[in-house]
This record gives structure tokens, C-alpha cells and sequence, in this order.
């Protein structure tokens, strides 16, 4: 299995506005921002933090709390997010800098320089104390009732404009896409750009003036990495570094080109700007010929997701695979055919934690289906939150438990139900139907249905749409729409484990599984 990481950027959206005059977001940055800071995001994966991640360059340390602190519910609750959200909030003021001193607090991490900073939680558990003076704009902008927080410590920290990314942290490009101004938007004439740093993938939004584009670009020194960069025509590129000094590196690199490329459609020069970073695993399945799942791949599986859930710059997972024309066979039928009820066991209990893991992933898993899905490869694809299946007729996808005489067991059921419905699941388990693609579409087992070579980059256009969303809010959303089922299972696992070890070793299911395994090598020849 391969693991391939790739980064997601996200444009600062209310920087500037087509509104906004260059004047206006001089007078912004005056006063808003004198020190760099980053737009503070959402994860409810610390819930008890609330902080602006601050930007420091190397040697610099965060200045001391302002007088009047956290509020104090804060910092009963956690001392750390209380440290950090008085610091945060000096920041916002313009405190000057100090130097480094041993002990002090920085949200910066050490790896900074290679790794873009890490999306930090920024949500209390109950919603946020009320500061003097932040209630008005807090409820009057539409953004406030989601995140009422962040607007409260904008104000508190005496913000005298309040920047709308502050209220609305969740801003991104893909909003930006769907946006009304580019919905109906000629696409830019299509840019090429390729020098030895970097080439440009796409180019997202309009080249008017004052407009706002996004350009995907892939920087070649660092091979997997897919960069996303965001800006205004017209815009200063120099800009870039004050709002997010520590991109200054990849925006040195990347100028030179997008903004060289682009100046032809869109004026003389382009800026670019980078403000947060958003990291996607791309999980690729290696397991040839088929991507059986054996015992060890289950077992790899497991352990990467557990990795990424809890590494806190991961938000999402691409998951893929690495053999030509097959997604996943599903079980390897080697690891329940001719084995004893020990190694059945095993094997099961491996394949009940993935797919109690991948159901309940607090990240945001799509699956980029780029071959043949049958059964228990289906399952994996079904724990995702969202599928893209590659148009080939060849690539079907359902669960065919019966036609090899066994039996999906009740999560597998229940799972199937959950997607495509009652009806659907009833006809389709029976039947052990497996559906091309056009019908996979039709009947909900799939999302999307797009030509082979644009798998991929849908699946992380759909990933980025998954990603818009606050984390909390889909988090609790996707556990309150998963958790009965994934509980029903975890109610009875060792019962579930008993009926399929007693199930499979018994003489006629073995032996149906073994011809089902002869009838598979014999295609082949
Ligand atoms: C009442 C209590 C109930 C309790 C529960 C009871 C039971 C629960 C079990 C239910 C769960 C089942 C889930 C499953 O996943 S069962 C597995 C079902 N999988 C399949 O049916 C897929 C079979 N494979 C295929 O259809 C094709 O291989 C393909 C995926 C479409 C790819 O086709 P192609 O590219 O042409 O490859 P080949 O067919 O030539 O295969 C190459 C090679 O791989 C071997 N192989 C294929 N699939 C599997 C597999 N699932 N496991 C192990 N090995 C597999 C195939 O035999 C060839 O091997 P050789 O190279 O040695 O010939």
C-alpha cells in the first residue's frame, strides 16, 4: 500500500473582496494584521482549544497575554487553549515581537519550513463566552451563528475591522468556485505553464479584473504535492509573504511561473497568495494482482488510518488503487479457504475493525473507485463518504456475496441499506448483483461516474467540497448518520466473529469456496 500526501490550499477568501478597493485592504492590513496570522480554522478534534494559530518567523517567540486574559470558563477548561487564545489575541493588537526565550509559548512547529502549519481546533465544547462588544457583529453577520468564537476574538482583541474570513473561517475555494460570480463565468482561457519548479494543473475562476482565481499547480521538488494557490488579479504577488510568511518559500518558487503564465489573460502581473493549508492523504492499494484484502493488508490499512486520524494535519483521505483495472476484489478468499478457525477469526476481526474505523472516520474519506469493486471491496468503498467511479464498463460494483454462496453479513447489510436504500439492498443482495457504472449512478451506490483520467482529480475537487465544511459540524453529523449501525456491530462482534468462523469452516461452504477460487484461476487461463 502506498501513501502518497498531497496538500490542498485554501485562499483567505475575504482578502480582498471584489468589493474591496486595494486602498480598503491596505487600511485592513494596517490594522488587522500587523503581525502575519493565519485564518483560524475549524476541528473539533481538540475541542476544548479555541486559538488563532499564529506565525512566527524563526527566533521569535509569542508575546505575553493582554491585560484581561482568556475568559475564565477557557481556561478552567484547558490552561493550554486559554495561553494560546491570550497570546492570539495580543497578536491581533500588534504587539511587538520579543525575542525567543526558553518556555514560551509558539504555535509554530519546528518542522514549519517543510510542512505547511497545521490546522489547530479552534472550538469550545458548548459554544463561546460572550466578549464585551462581540455580540452585535457576532449575530449580525451570517457566519457569526456557526462560529460565534472567532468573531467574539477578533473584537475582544480590539479588531477594528473585523475581517469576514475571521467570522467565516471556513472559506474556500470551492466556494469561491460555486460562487454566483463564476457560476455562470467563462472558464479562463487554459493556461500551460511548466518551468523546473513548477507546472500549473488548472485554473480555477475568472481573469477579470478583480476577480478572484485559484490555480492548482504541482511543485516538482516535492513531487506529491498538488499546491493550490489563490488570488486577485491585479493584486501585488509581494503581498503573499506578510499574510502567510511561512509559504513565502513555495510563493518564491511558484511567482515566477503562474503569475508569469497568467499575466498574458489577465494583466500584467498575478498575484498569489497562500493562507491555509489543508493536507490529503492519498492512500493507494497495493496488493497485486487484485488487491485481495489479506490479513496484511487489512492490518496496513488499519494501522494508516489510524496514523492519519490522529497526525492533526490530515483531514481528509483519498483512497485509491495502485492495480491496474481493480479497485479491490474484496476478501482475499486464500485467507478463509482451506485455514483453520483461529485464522478465520483473526482475519475477520481485522476486517470488522476496518470498516468500523473507515465507517467512523472523524476524516473525510473519498473513494476514487479507478477499477473492478466487487464485495468487500465495495464495502470499502461504501465506508467512504463519497465515491467517484471511473466510466468503464468492466468496473462494476455491488455485493456478490450469494452468487459465491455465502452470506454478507448484517453491517455488510446494513451498510448497503444505509446507501442505496431498503428496496434497492433487498433486490441487489439477493441478486448479487454488481452494477456498471451507469447504473451504480443511478441506483446511489456511486456519487459520481467520470472518464478513467479524471478520477483522481475529482475525487479531490469532491474532497475539497467535503473539506468546506467546518470539521465539527460534519464530524457529529457523519456520527449521529453512522453511529447505530457502527454500534450495532460493536454490540456483537464476537458473535459476529462466532457465526463467521463456524460459517465459513463449515465442509460445504469451504468447498464452494474453493471451487468459487478454482473458477477464478481457470478464467484466467
Ligand atoms: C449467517 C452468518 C453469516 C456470517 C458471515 C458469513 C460470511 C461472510 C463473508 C461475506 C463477505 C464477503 C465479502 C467478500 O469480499 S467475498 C470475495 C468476493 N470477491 C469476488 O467475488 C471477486 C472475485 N474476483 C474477480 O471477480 C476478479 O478477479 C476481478 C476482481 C474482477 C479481477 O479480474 P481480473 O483482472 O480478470 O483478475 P483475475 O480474475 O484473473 O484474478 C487474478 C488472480 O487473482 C485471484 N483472485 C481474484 N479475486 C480474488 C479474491 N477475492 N481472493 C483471492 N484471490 C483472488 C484469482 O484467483 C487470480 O489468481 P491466479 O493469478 O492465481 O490465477
Amino acid at each position: 500500500m502506498d501513501l502518497i500526501h498531497c496538500c490542498v490550499r485554501w485562499p483567505w477568501k475575504n482578502f480582498p473582496t471584489s468589493k474591496t478597493s486595494l486602498f480598503q485592504k491596505e487600511e485592513r492590513l494596517r490594522h488587522y494584521n500587523p503581525l502575519p496570522l493565519t485564518v483560524p480554522a475549524f476541528s473539533n478534534r481538540m475541542p476544548a482549544q479555541c486559538v488563532f494559530s499564529r506565525i512566527e518567523g524563526k527566533g521569535k517567540r509569542s508575546p505575553p497575554p493582554p491585560p484581561g486574559g482568556a475568559p475564565a470558563k477557557l481556561a478552567a477548561a484547558s490552561p493550554v487553549a486559554s495561553r494560546k487564545w491570550r497570546s492570539s489575541a495580543h497578536a491581533l493588537r500588534g504587539a511587538p515581537r520579543r525575542a525567543q526565550t526558553p518556555g514560551s509559548v509558539t504555535y509554530v512547529q519546528s518542522n514549519l519550513p517543510r510542512r505547511p502549519v497545521p490546522r489547530s481546533p479552534r472550538l469550545r465544547p458548548g459554544g463561546a463566552a460572550r466578549a464585551p462588544g462581540a455580540g452585535r457583529t457576532a449575530r449580525s453577520h451570517p457566519g457569526a451563528a456557526t462560529c460565534p468564537f472567532s468573531a467574539k476574538m477578533a473584537l475582544a482583541s480590539g479588531v477594528r475591522f473585523a475581517p469576514r474570513a475571521l467570522l467565516r473561517p471556513w472559506s474556500s475555494p470551492v466556494e469561491l468556485f460555486h460562487h454566483d460570480r463564476y457560476r455562470h463565468h467563462e472558464p479562463p482561457a487554459p493556461v500551460h505553464y511548466e518551468d523546473k519548479h513548477v507546472s500549473v494543473v488548472k485554473v480555477w475562476g475568472g481573469t477579470e479584473p478583480s476577480r478572484y482565481f485559484l490555480i492548482t499547480a504541482r511543485i516538482h521538488k516535492w513531487p506529491s504535492g498538488i499546491l493550490r494557490l489563490g488570488g486577485i488579479n491585479g493584486d501585488d504577488i509581494s503581498e503573499a509573504p506578510r499574510v502567510c510568511p511561512w509559504a513565502r518559500r513555495w510563493v518564491q518558487t511558484a511567482s515566477a511561473g503562474p503569475a508569469a503564465a497568467l499575466s498574458t489573460g489577465a494583466g500584467p502581473s498575478l498575484p498569489l497568495f497562500l493562507l491555509l493549508a489543508e493536507w490529503v492523504a492519498v492512500m493507494k492499494l497495493r496488493n497485486p494482482p487484485v488487491n485481495a484484502l489479506s490479513l496484511e493488508l487489512l492490518t496496513e490499512l488499519v494501522i494508516s488510518l489510524e496514523k492519519l486520524e490522529n497526525d492533526k494535519t490530515f483531514r481528509g483521505i483519498i483512497l485509491t488503487s495502485d492495480c491496474p483495472r481493480v479497485f479491490c476484489a474484496g476478501l482475499d478468499l486464500t485467507e478463509i479457504c482451506g485455514r483453520n478457525p483461529a485464522h478465520c477469526a483473526e482475519y475477520w476481526k481485522a476486517m470488522q475493525e476496518l470498516w468500523l474505523r473507515m465507517y467512523l472516520s472523524s476524516l473525510v474519506l473519498v473513494a476514487a473507485i479507478n477499477g473492478a469493486c466487487p464485495a468487500g471491496g465495495c464495502i470499502i468503498a461504501l465506508s467512504c463518504d463519497c465515491r467517484v467511479l471511473a466510466d468503464n464498463p468492466k468496473y462494476r460494483i455491488g455485493l456478490n456475496e450469494t452468487l459465491l454462496g455465502i452470506i454478507a453479513p448484517f453491517w455488510l447489510k446494513d451498510t448497503y441499506v444505509n446507501t442505496i436504500g431498503h428496496r434497492a439492498s433487498e433486490q441487489a443482495l439477493q441478486l448479487g448483483s454488481l452494477f456498471p457504472p451507469a447504473e451504480a449512478l443511478q441506483v446511489g451506490l456511486v456519487d459520481q461516474v467520470v472518464p478513467e483520467d479524471q478520477v483522481q482529480s475529482t475525487a479531490l475537487s469532491e474532497m475539497a467540497r467535503w473539506l468546506a465544511v467546518p470539521d465539527h459540524a460534519r464530524q457529529l453529523t457523519k456520527n449521529m448518520m453512522r453511529k447505530a449501525t457502527a454500534d450495532r456491530l460493536l454490540r456483537q462482534r464476537d458473535a459476529d466473529t462466532q457465526n463467521f468462523v463456524s460459517f465459513v469452516c463449515r465442509d460445504s461452504i469451504q468447498k464452494s469456496l474453493q471451487a468459487y477460487l478454482e473458477k477464478l484461476r481457470q478464467r484466467k487461463g
